[in-house]
């Protein structure tokens, strides 16, 4: 039976705080030196927390792939401070603590959707059986039931990049790095997957980091918009969305969703006239 005190504490249950995922600190990356160097990333803070989705936008060259490669530990800063799972970038690719999406599917085309899949597994040292359950799962979260056995080029480009997504999510990881995975797709596709997407993400309470040049996508997609600026790459602003977590299509009709894409927007023009 309950005490007295555990009932009336019922009443003013505490907040669950934040749970700090990815955090960086006057983070900096110049690359080169001398009269070619660029400075690719300059002075960025931002805090990502679990179960956010954030979305980076701005125009070519502002930093938004280095950003994320930065934390992915492809590329390596050279000032201020960045932790993944409050791990250095690192030791967070060694505890692979996320998947990585490029812009084009990269899938090989010798190997089946299904064996695609495998391949981080078998490095990883799943067993087979894992490997094959592990297979099952993914597909089916990104709709792709039955297609394990086709390979790459059976598939539509949308397909494609949805096998992609699956081999991301291959092994489970917290966090899902996105680096433009749908610009090269029409739009009706497009819309598709980010409706595909936003499920997933609501049903796997993942971590994501995705960039975009899409207005529409962004603020469809977000929870967090990162707006950058370019030369040298930085923040420019970050628009907390007042959008709810359900978010079917039309909501992009919505007074909300045209007030923050115009936000956005604005963000945009203001970090080029910079
Ligand atoms: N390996 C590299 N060596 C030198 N400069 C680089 C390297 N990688 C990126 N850059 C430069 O750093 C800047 C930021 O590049 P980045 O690819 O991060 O931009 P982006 O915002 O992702 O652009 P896009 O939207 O075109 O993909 C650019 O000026 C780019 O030319």
């Amino acid at each position: 039976m309950l005490s007295q005190a555990e009932i009336e504490g019922f009443g003013d249950a505490q907040p669950v705080p934040s749970q700090t995922v990815i955090e960086a600190r006057d983070l900096n990356l110049v690359f080169g030196s001398g009269e070619t160097a660029v400075q690719a990333l300059k002075d960025v803070n931002l805090t990502i927390n679990k179960g956010d989705f954030v979305s980076f936008i701005g125009p070519s060259g502002c930093g938004k792939t280095t950003f994320l490669r930065c934390i992915a530990a492809l590329e390596q800063p050279t000032g201020g401070s960045l932790t993944v799972n409050g791990m250095s970038p690192e030791e967070a690719r060694k505890a692979r603590a996320y998947g990585y999406v490029f812009q084009h599917a990269g899938l090989y085309p010798w190997r089946t959707i299904a064996k695609n899949i495998k391949l981080p597994l078998e490095i990883m040292g799943y067993s087979k059986a894992e490997q094959e359950s592990r297979v099952e799962e993914v597909l089916k979260l990104v709709e792709l039931e039955g297609f394990g056995g086709k390979f790459p080029w059976q598939l539509s480009g949308g397909m494609q990049q949805r096998a992609s997504i699956a081999r991301a999510l291959g092994f489970d990881a917290d966090i899902l790095l996105m680096d433009e995975p749908f610009g090269a797709l029409d739009e009706i596709v497009r819309d598709h997957l980010n409706e595909q997407l936003l499920q997933l993400w609501a049903r796997t309470d993942k971590t994501i980091g995705f960039v975009t040049h899409s207005i529409p996508e962004a603020v469809y997609l977000s929870t967090k918009i990162v707006v950058m600026s370019p030369r040298p790459g930085r923040i420019h602003e970050i628009i907390d969305s007042p959008l709810p977590k359900e978010r079917p299509l039309d909501i992009r009709d919505s007074a909300e969703f045209i007030e923050v894409s115009h936000r956005v927007r604005e963000g945009l023009r203001a970090g080029h006239a910079e």
